[in-house]
């Protein structure tokens, strides 16, 4: 079938780390006719438990709320459709995405462990958000006994599992809160529980199974393996994961009477199978033909690229055949921090005489540090940065790294070290870039979308870091766009995702091109941050690490 009635539309919903956000989608044409922001009331919770729990969270601790998840349903979904102008009768699908690796334990009918009243004050019976990054331990142990055991699987996660993944958190869960583990009758993706909210069963997609969930070639890591890491983690992913996996681009079910009730859509509209917001926003971007990188970048970036073969490009978050459109094969890497590392800056260390300035010009604060260090040649700071605020998820796959600043002089300006900040995310980028073409999985073109492709002081950093031109996604809210065409296609408006991104989704094309100039003075720039990235990152200094272990003694004791 194809787009057929001109007046049919589509919703989607892109869950975020702070926020939801929903789109109201014509099918024909992929027309974005009104969209509603509904942040979650209690955001990233990483000190204390909401309400009267007196539990102090360890560091790296990030947790989330499933009632606020719900609220952008009852909320942004209704206020998009009103905005629209658009009757809910012609609403033919609804999709989701969701951050990835947002994972939370459940009882069988989907109930959170967090909702039941004697696991209140637990705080692994929370979801942990994608950057909970508390579970490297775990995640060390897991890489270590797979790499002992010749694991096949390990090869696909480009040699490292990241404590982000499912199996670390799970294995922390057990290992500190052994009651908790046991109630758990589900560990599921926040992709997939939301899409059981919305249909009332429970379904797992292909996309979160096989990059957080270590499911390749059909099957999950054996018994003997988990086991083997605890005998009583053996069951781990036969009772609270195993499930049937879904395609992207299928329907996962119908609206349920509760769910319409809650977000104002007729009952029985079409449910898509649940994505991560990265990989959905491949649709939205038009990069799904292999060899288009997509960098979805905001408070992370997340790097998606389509392939007609697999090859292990080391430190890659992972490799999934129908990870990102069915038949291809999906790769998938990344940067833990990257606006949240500027947003480290910008709000929280400038003086507050740039804050007055910002509110002078009536911009903000980021605006105005780039605006201040947009004219500077090229090295003019002296500084290089190393971007692992937030751990460093490829290609060193470590979340006990930590940022590092090296070049300041007593004449340093904040501009400077969020000039070298910027850069030192485009060198992190260019880094995995190297890593794919080294391993026969070249990039042939690098589109960006996401919250800093607003910033074009940003973008040109990037075209000169990377020496290459940058397409950019028409879409401002390209993930939510993404799930509509995911839900156009799961409704029976398109045959499949390729043919529905060709009709709805759009990029302008070399948007933003470098300067060689300013491309080959980065070249020397680059060199540094290669020399510091190894020396810190790949075993010259376990200086990063034992701050790591110093910090986390001091806390705890
Ligand atoms: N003008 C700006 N320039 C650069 N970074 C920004 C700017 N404004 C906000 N940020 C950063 O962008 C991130 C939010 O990106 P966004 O794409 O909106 O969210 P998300 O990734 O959660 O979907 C924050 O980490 C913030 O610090
Ligand atoms: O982990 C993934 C994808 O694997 C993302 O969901 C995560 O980095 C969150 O992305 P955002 O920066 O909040 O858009």
């Amino acid at each position: 079938m194809s787009a057929n009635n001109s007046s049919d539309v589509v919703i989607g919903v892109d869950f975020g780390t702070l926020s939801g956000r929903a789109v109201v989608v014509r099918v024909s044409d992929g027309a974005e006719l009104a969209s509603a922001v509904h942040t979650f009331e209690h955001g990233v919770v990483s000190t204390a438990l909401p309400g009267a729990s007196s539990v102090v969270l360890p560091p790296d601790t990030a947790l989330q709320i499933p009632e606020d998840y719900r609220a952008v349903l009852g909320n942004a979904v209704p206020k998009a459709l009103a905005a629209a102008g658009v009757a809910p009768e012609r609403v033919i699908g609804i999709g989701t995405d969701f951050t990835a690796c947002t994972v939370l334990p459940t009882t069988a009918d989907g109930t959170p462990l967090c909702e039941l009243p004697e696991f209140a004050d637990r705080p692994h019976a929370y979801p942990k958000l994608w950057k909970h990054h508390a579970a490297q331990r775990e995640a060390d142990d897991i890489n270590a006994l797979a790499r002992e055991r010749g694991e096949s699987w390990l090869a696909r996660y480009g040699g490292r599992i990241s404590a982000e993944w499912e199996f670390a958190k799970g294995l922390q869960v057990l290992r500190e809160d052994p009651e908790v583990y046991a109630r758990a009758d589900r560990w599921i993706e926040a992709a997939d529980w939301i899409v059981w909210e919305l249909c009332g069963r429970e379904t797992r997609n292909v996309c979160t199974a096989g990059y957080k969930g270590i499911h390749q070639d059909g099957a999950w890591p054996g018994r003997d393996y988990l086991a083997a890491l605890d005998p009583r983690f053996a069951g781990f992913a036969e009772d609270k994961i195993a499930h049937p996996l879904s395609q992207l681009g299928a329907p996962a079910g119908r609206l349920s009477a509760r769910a319409a009730a809650r977000t104002g859509l007729p009952e029985g509209v079409t449910v898509a199978v649940g994505n991560v917001d990265a990989h959905v926003t491949a649709a939205a971007a038009q990069t799904v033909e292999p060899g288009r990188m997509l960098a979805v970048m905001g408070t992370s970036t997340c790097h998606v690229m389509n392939a007609e073969t697999f090859a292990e490009v080391p430190g890659m978050c992972g490799a999934v055949l129908d990870g990102i459109v069915p038949g291809l094969w999906g790769y998938e890497a990344g940067q833990s921090g990257v606006g949240d590392i500027f947003g480290w800056l910008a709000e929280g260390l400038v003086p507050a005489a740039y804050q007055r300035e910002a509110d002078d010009l009536g911009i903000s604060v980021h605006d105005l540090l780039s605006r201040k260090a947009a004219g500077q040649p090229v090295g003019g700071h002296g500084l290089v940065a190393l971007d692992w605020h937030s751990g460093n998820r490829s290609v060193l796959v470590d979340h006990h790294l930590s940022g590092v600043v090296a070049g300041l002089t007593l004449a340093t300006r904040p501009e400077e070290v969020y000039r070298a900040l910027v850069e030192s995310t485009a060198f992190g980028t260019r880094t995995i870039l190297d890593a794919f073409a080294a391993s026969g999985v070249p990039v042939t073109e690098f589109t960006v979308a996401g919250g800093l492709k607003r910033n074009a002081f940003v973008l040109q950093i990037y075209a000169d870091v990377l020496n290459r031109p940058l397409h950019v996604t028409d879409s401002d809210q390209a993930p939510a766009l993404g799930s509509a065409i995911h839900a156009a296609v799961a409704a029976g408006a398109y045959p499949d995702i390729r043919t529905a991104s060709a009709a709805m989704g759009g990029a302008t094309r070399d948007a933003v091109l470098p300067d060689p100039a300013r491309a080959a003075a980065y070249d020397a720039l680059f060199e540094v941050y290669t020399d510091l990235h190894d020396h810190f990152g790949r075993g010259g200094s376990d200086a990063l690490h034992r701050l790591r272990a110093i910090r986390n003694e001091s806390l705890t004791r």
